[in-house]
C-alpha cells in the first residue's frame, strides 16, 4: 500500500530519544517553546537550565540555518517546567517532513501539554508593519495541498487519530490570554491576529505569489510552523502560535525592497525583549491540565 521508502520514525525510535532525555534531565516539562529565526533568545527566560546540543541527542536532526542554534534547553519559568527548541527544522534544509516534526512527538512523550510555536514571517496584510506580532488564528498549508503532510504514512494510534481535526488548531483560550497579556504590557498597538501560510522555501516569494496568497486569505507567509502544529494537534497538545512580522512581503513591481534573511534576523533582535516578556507572562498564565490534553 505504501512505497518501500521510510515514511517516518517508529514509536520505538521516538521512545529511545524521549527516554534518553528523561534519563539525562530531572526537568519534566509541561510547556514546549519552538523559537523562530532570530528568536532563540527566548530560551534565556528559562531558569535552572539544562542544555543539550542537538548533536548529542539520539536521533535528533541538526540545525543548518543561520539564526537556529541547535540546542534543546530545559528550564523553569515562574516554577513551571518548560523545554525550548533553539532552532527548528525546515523542509528546505532537505529533511523529510517527518524529521522536521520529530521533536514534537518527543515533547508529547516527555509529558508536554502545550506547545508554543514562534516564527519570523513576511507580512502580506497591508495593515501590518515590520515588528508587529501576529497571533496565529489559522493556517494555509501549501505543501499539504500537494500531499506533503507530516501525518502521511501509517498512522500510529498511540499518538493520535488517522484523521485529526484542524479547525480548532490554535487554542482560542490561549489567544485570549495573549491579548490580555499584550494589553497589560502596552503592546496592543503592534499586536495583530491572522492567518499564517506555509510554503516550502527557501526562495522568497515572487510578487505574483504574494498577491495570490493575500487573495487566498493569508496575512503572513513563512516556511515553517504548520507541520509542527499538525503533529502537535494530532497527539492532542494545545497549540499557541505567533509570527513576528520581520519584513513586508513585496507586492509592487515598482518596489525597490527585497526580502532577505539578514533583515529577518535583525527584526527578531529588535523585538526580542518584548517577545520574551509576552511569552513569560503567557506561560505564567497557562494552567496545567493533568496531562489530560485536548
Ligand atoms: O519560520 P522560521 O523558522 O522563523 O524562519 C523564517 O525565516 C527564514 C527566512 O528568513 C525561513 O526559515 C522562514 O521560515
Ligand atoms: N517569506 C517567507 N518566509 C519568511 C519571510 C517571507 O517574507 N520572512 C520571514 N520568513
Amino acid at each position: 500500500m505504501f512505497p518501500e521508502q521510510k515514511l517516518g520514525y517508529t514509536y520505538e525510535e521516538y521512545k529511545v530519544t524521549a527516554d534518553w532525555l528523561l534519563a539525562n534531565t530531572e526537568h519534566r516539562p509541561l510547556i514546549a517553546i519552538i523559537c523562530g529565526s532570530g528568536l532563540g533568545g527566548l530560551a534565556e527566560i528559562l531558569k535552572d537550565q539544562k542544555v543539550f546540543s542537538y548533536s548529542d541527542i539520539p536521533n535528533f536532526p541538526q540545525s543548518t540555518v543561520h539564526g537556529h542554534a541547535g540546542r534543546l534547553v530545559f528550564g523553569t519559568l515562574k516554577g513551571k517546567s518548560c523545554v525550548c527548541m533553539q532552532g527548528r527544522f525546515h523542509l528546505y534544509e532537505g529533511y523529510p517532513i517527518w524529521k522536521v516534526t520529530f521533536p514534537i512527538r518527543i515533547f508529547r512523550l516527555l509529558g508536554v501539554e502545550t506547545t508554543i510555536v514562534t516564527n519570523a514571517a513576511g507580512g502580506l496584510n497591508e495593515d501590518y508593519k515590520v515588528g508587529d506580532i501576529m497571533l496565529i488564528k489559522d493556517h494555509l498549508n501549501m505543501p499539504g495541498f500537494a500531499g506533503n503532510n507530516p501525518l502521511v504514512g501509517p498512522n500510529d494510534e498511540r499518538f493520535g487519530l488517522r484523521f485529526p481535526c484542524m479547525s480548532d488548531a490554535y487554542d482560542s483560550d490561549l489567544r485570549k490570554l495573549a491579548k490580555t497579556v499584550a494589553r497589560d504590557l502596552g503592546y496592543s498597538e503592534f499586536l495583530k491576529e491572522g492567518v499564517y501560510c506555509v510554503l516550502g522555501g527557501p526562495s522568497f516569494e515572487t510578487i505574483a505569489e504574494c498577491s495570490m496568497l493575500k487573495r487566498l486569505g493569508a496575512d503572513a507567509v513563512g516556511m515553517s510552523t504548520v507541520h509542527e502544529v499538525i503533529v502537535a494537534r494530532h497527539c492532542g497538545m494545545r497549540v499557541f502560535g505567533l509570527s513576528l512580522i520581520t519584513n513586508k512581503a513585496v507586492m509592487d513591481y515598482n518596489s525597490e525592497s527585497k526580502a532577505n534573511h539578514e533583515e529577518v534576523l535583525q527584526t527578531g533582535r529588535e523585538r526580542a525583549s518584548q517577545l520574551e516578556k509576552m511569552i513569560s507572562r503567557l506561560i505564567e498564565g497557562i494552567e496545567p491540565n493533568n496531562n489530560n490534553v485536548c
